[in-house]
């Protein structure tokens, strides 16, 4: 098991004494794409930042490779290696002068030679889509927002972790940002077999990219299937104070009406196709 938390509780000792987690029990394999939901203050960035050990939790065990990391003598660093972890507006964290220092900075800090730092700059550049040649003098501090995030990504890709952790990275972007981001996350699940944990509000991205999806609320994990089996949950989701991806909503209205659909469909084109389907044979 890649990440596994038994009976985790965290609460955050200061004068509210907020129990932000709940006994959470959670087993996660190599190579799922995992997106986690769930209203505002329901745990979702305290659960994914045990993780990789940033948060050590009140009371339970996490293991990552089957190696304990809550207690005092685990290794973080390499734990962190493995785990990559993509804050909310991850933007906020550079700090070098120039975009290739910034993206350097993980693989210098683990040792590696110039030469390969330099491939691996190259290489997550590609991935995230920055030219190499166009942006690695800049300073990361004149760059679009878009593009910040970019840079941010790609510093904790360069580390070559096992599991990306993603919280709320789409936060903020116009949609062609989105889709690029959409399109990233994809590639690496799909192509690069990595393990994926995204944290997002938005329904139709964790529909759309995830394989299981994990809805939290007051610190309780309440459902933790796949997409098809979350959504059709419409009036749960409803009381979490959770919506379904906005095609789905319409495929629900449109069954409703009488218009013989399947509800299940997360993507504009593969819910247009149904629409045309189900009315022609109407
Ligand atoms: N550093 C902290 N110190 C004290 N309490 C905290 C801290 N971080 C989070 N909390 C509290 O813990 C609970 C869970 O917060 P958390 O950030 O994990 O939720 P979330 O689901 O990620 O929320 P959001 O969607 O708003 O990011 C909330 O009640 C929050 O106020």
């Amino acid at each position: 098991m890649l990440i596994e938390l038994e009976n985790v509780s965290h609460i955050y000792q200061d004068e509210n004494n907020v129990k932000a987690l709940k006994n959470i029990n959670l087993e996660i394999s190599k190579g799922e794409f995992i997106g986690i939901v769930g209203h505002t203050g329901s745990g979702k960035s305290t659960l994914v930042q045990l993780f990789n050990g940033l948060i050590i939790p009140s009371s339970g065990t996490v293991k990552v490779n089957g190696k304990n990391i809550t207690n005092q003598k685990s290794n973080l660093k390499e734990t962190r290696r493995h785990v990559g972890l993509v804050f909310q507006y991850p933007e906020h964290q550079l700090f070098e002068e120039s975009v290739y220092q910034d993206i350097a900075f993980g693989p210098k800090n683990i040792g590696l030679k110039k030469d390969e730092i330099e491939d691996r700059v190259k290489e997550v550049m590609g991935l995230v889509g920055l030219d190499y040649n166009q942006f690695k003098d800049r300073s990361p501090f004149n760059l679009s927002g878009g593009q910040q995030r970019k840079v941010a990504i790609a510093g904790v890709l360069a580390l070559k972790p096992d599991v990306l952790v993603l919280d709320e990275p789409s936060a903020g972007l116009d949609p062609q940002g989105r889709k690029q981001l959409a399109e990233l996350l994809q590639y690496l699940y799909q192509e690069l077999n990595m393990t994926i944990i995204l944290i997002s509000h938005r329904m139709e991205e964790i529909a759309e990219l995830s394989s299981r999806v994990i809805v939290m609320h007051q610190g309780e994990i309440v459902i933790d299937d796949n997409p098809i089996e979350v959504f059709s949950k419409e009036q749960k989701l409803h009381k979490l104070s959770l919506d379904l991806p906005q095609i789905t909503e319409i495929l629900h209205r449109l069954d409703e009406k009488g218009l013989k659909v399947n509800k299940n469909l997360f993507s504009i084109s593969e819910a247009s196709t149904e629409i045309i389907k189900a009315l022609r044979s109407n």
